[in-house]
């Protein structure tokens, strides 16, 4: 598949936020990369390589402008995502999964039922098979950006792009990634990469470079023409030195930018080195370096030479009724799109998969995962019991004494906070990462945002559930709370229904704000919901109407008020008295006290269920608009 751009321009906001200032980092550039090459996106940092490699990729598309043409007809970008693929700097691969389970994993889930993945012959292209069996953690660096190519090819999508694939790798392995790119590309697939400064051995091995500078283009065309254009623009490069260098050093100087700029019309123009290597006859003047491409309708581009025009036909980018005989010879005799169109053949528009499907492969790799996190799953377990045992120790049997008001009512409270920070903590440890992960799977079309939702709630429901029981039931018996089998299951409930909506909330900021901020200031963002709670038992004045609404969004206090009613509900006999008189003995005084007496466990159970929903909403909410723009 060719791609071509036009007057591409990208804005961000410098500081994240709507109305901010805004920052030009693409500067409306032209380009055009054809299938089969091997394109290198280089330039200094900053210049803006990554940001277009984005723009291109539609990895992002809030602030991007300009027109884009996939073979020549401008691109439908639901399509589009389905035929190319985005592999992130950073090698974002599952944990805890060898590489075989990861290759299979993908395998069921981009390519539909009833085709067969060449995994096999996939890791051996990559060099993988021998690795198979090895967890995706324990890799080398040069190992996961082959395991990160080799997921993406099972459904052999035509064209790649890769955001520096060669960062933090030594020279032998980098050029054994670039190789394997070049093979990519050679198999009739377009390969875009964008790299910092190759060596020159390395630069040769790309077909076409394009540099960026200042979010300007300064060169396109041909590797082997790039020294011969600096040559005629009057910036010749010294014998001996690596070109790729040469011109990154010519962006030191901001009038030379501008200069290269112009001369290639910011990427109108392609340096062809057939043209340059021609004989000098063959080039009367120097116009035949100027090759700009129009295009007057979808079906053929004009190339216009300085005299003369050639036209050619592309070809047709909807698809193709042509059979094909196995994915694997397609794989090797190059007729990558082909194979594509193939694969793209499902009953779920999008995906190769139905949802039903990415739910299940989705909550079975997560149960895998949690399930072999055993030093996860220990800390957890140590750490419930631990605090259970700890805080039935404060309490140890106090639930019964009537002179222990306002222990108890620290029992409940103490409770609560627990529940809460202690699931608030997993969004901020585990959450950036995911995301980070789910962005680039789903961007890839392996799942909808939908099952995977499903599947990461459904996922975590079993440990969570559990640990908190064995939690609850330490601290229930060790206080010694009345046993009654409706209380039990009411106070083992409320705190599942506080995590829950904890977890919710910190999600929700994680997914809303920035991620990594967002999920840092999840526990923090529990403090005014606990001072609402505590406000709510103001025993000497009235509550005003404002703060009354507030209260009841503040989950810690429905959290609160359903434990103390579950603790001195359930018809609870008065408690003992060891003192003349103990006000509080009976059970109602205290509810009716706190002026929650009408209230009831259930229904605090209800709101707080709500205020889970709402927040794990707002996640979801959130997660799609991140992902979209
Ligand atoms: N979301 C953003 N908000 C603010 N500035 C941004 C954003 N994205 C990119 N930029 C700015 O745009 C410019 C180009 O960034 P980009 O990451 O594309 O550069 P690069 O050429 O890939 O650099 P490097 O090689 O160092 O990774 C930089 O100045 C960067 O600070």
């Amino acid at each position: 598949m060719d791609l071509e751009f036009r007057n591409l321009t990208y804005v961000v906001q410098s500081l994240g936020i709507p109305k901010g200032p805004r920052k030009l980092v693409v500067k409306g550039v032209d380009g055009r990369f054809t299938s089969g090459q091997l394109v290198a996106i280089m330039g200094p940092s900053g210049a803006g390589k990554s940001s277009l490699l984005n723009a291109l990729s539609g990895y992002r598309s809030a602030g991007v402008t300009g027109e884009l043409l996939v073979n020549g007809q401008p691109r439908d970008e639901h399509l589009f995502q389905r035929s190319s693929c985005y592999i992130t700097q950073e090698d974002l691969l599952q944990p805890l999964l060898t590489v075989r389970e990861a290759m299979d994993v993908a395998a069921k889930l981009k390519v539909p039922k009833g085709l067969k993945a060449p995994s096999e012959e996939i890791l051996q292209e990559m060099g993988l098979l021998e690795h198979q069996h090895t967890r995706t953690d324990m890799l080398s660096g040069g190992q996961k950006k082959r395991l990160s190519i080799a997921l993406e090819l099972v459904n052999n999508p035509p064209i790649f792009f890769l955001d520096e694939p060669t960062s933090g790798l030594d020279t032998v392995t980098t050029t054994q990634c670039v190789k394997v790119l070049k093979q990519l590309a050679r198999q009739g697939r377009t390969v875009v990469c964008t790299i910092h400064q190759p060596a020159a051995s390395l630069l040769e091995l790309f077909d076409q470079v394009y540099v960026i500078a200042d979010g300007r283009c300064i060169y396109q065309g041909d590797t082997g023409a790039m020294v011969p254009f600096l040559r005629s623009v009057g910036l010749p490069c010294p014998v001996h030195h690596n070109p790729a260098d040469f011109i990154i050093e010519l962006t030191e100087n901001p009038e030379i930018i501008t200069h290269l700029s112009k001369e290639i019309m910011n990427g109108k123009l392609y340096k062809s080195s057939k043209l340059e290597d021609a004989p000098p006859q063959a080039a009367p003047n120097q116009m035949q370096l100027k090759i700009s491409y129009q295009t007057d309708d979808f079906q053929e581009t004009e190339i216009i030479l300085s005299n003369e025009k050639c036209t050619y036909k592309v070809p047709n980018y909807e698809g193709s009724s042509a059979s094909v005989s196995s994915l694997s010879s397609q794989l090797s005799n190059g007729n990558s799109s082909m194979a594509w169109m193939k694969m793209q053949k499902s009953d779920t528009p999008g995906y190769a998969t139905t949802y039903c499907e990415q739910f299940t492969i989705l909550l079975k790799r997560m149960m895998t995962q949690i399930i072999r996190n055993r030093q996860g799953l220990s800390i957890q377990f140590i750490h419930h019991v631990m605090c259970g045992v700890l805080v039935g120790i404060c309490f140890f049997n106090m639930a019964n004494d009537g002179t222990q008001m306002f222990n108890h009512l620290k029992l409940c409270v103490g409770l609560v906070i627990f529940f809460a920070y202690t699931q608030i903590m997993v969004p901020v440890l585990v959450y950036p990462q995911e995301v980070k992960l789910v962005k680039k799977e789903h961007f890839n079309c392996w799942y909808s945002l939908t099952p995977y939702y499903a599947a990461l709630t459904v996922s975590k429901l079993p440990v969570q559930v559990t640990f908190n029981i064995i939690f609850s039931t330490i601290v229930y018996f060790m206080a010694g709370i009345p046993f009654s089998v409706s209380r039990f299951v009411a106070f083992c409930l409320i705190g599942n229904v506080v995590s829950l909506a904890a977890e919710g909330m910190g999600l929700a900021i994680g997914s809303v704000f920035n991620v990594q901020n967002g999920c840092a200031i999840g526990p923090s963002a529990i403090a005014p919901f606990l001072g609402l709670a505590i406000y709510g038992f103001d025993f000497a004045h009235e509550i005003p109407l404002l703060m009354n609404i507030l209260m009841k969004t503040s989950f810690i206090r429905c959290g609160i008020v359903a434990m103390v009613l579950t603790i001195f509900g359930f018809d609870r006999q008065p408690l003992a008295c060891n003192d003349m008189y103990c006000h509080f003995a009976k059970p109602d005084v205290l509810l009716k006290y706190l002026d929650i007496e009408n209230s009831s466990v259930w229904y605090e159970i209800a709101i707080m269920l709500g205020i889970m929903f709402v927040f794990r909403s707002m996640c979801y909410i959130g997660l799609r608009w991140r992902f979209a723009t």
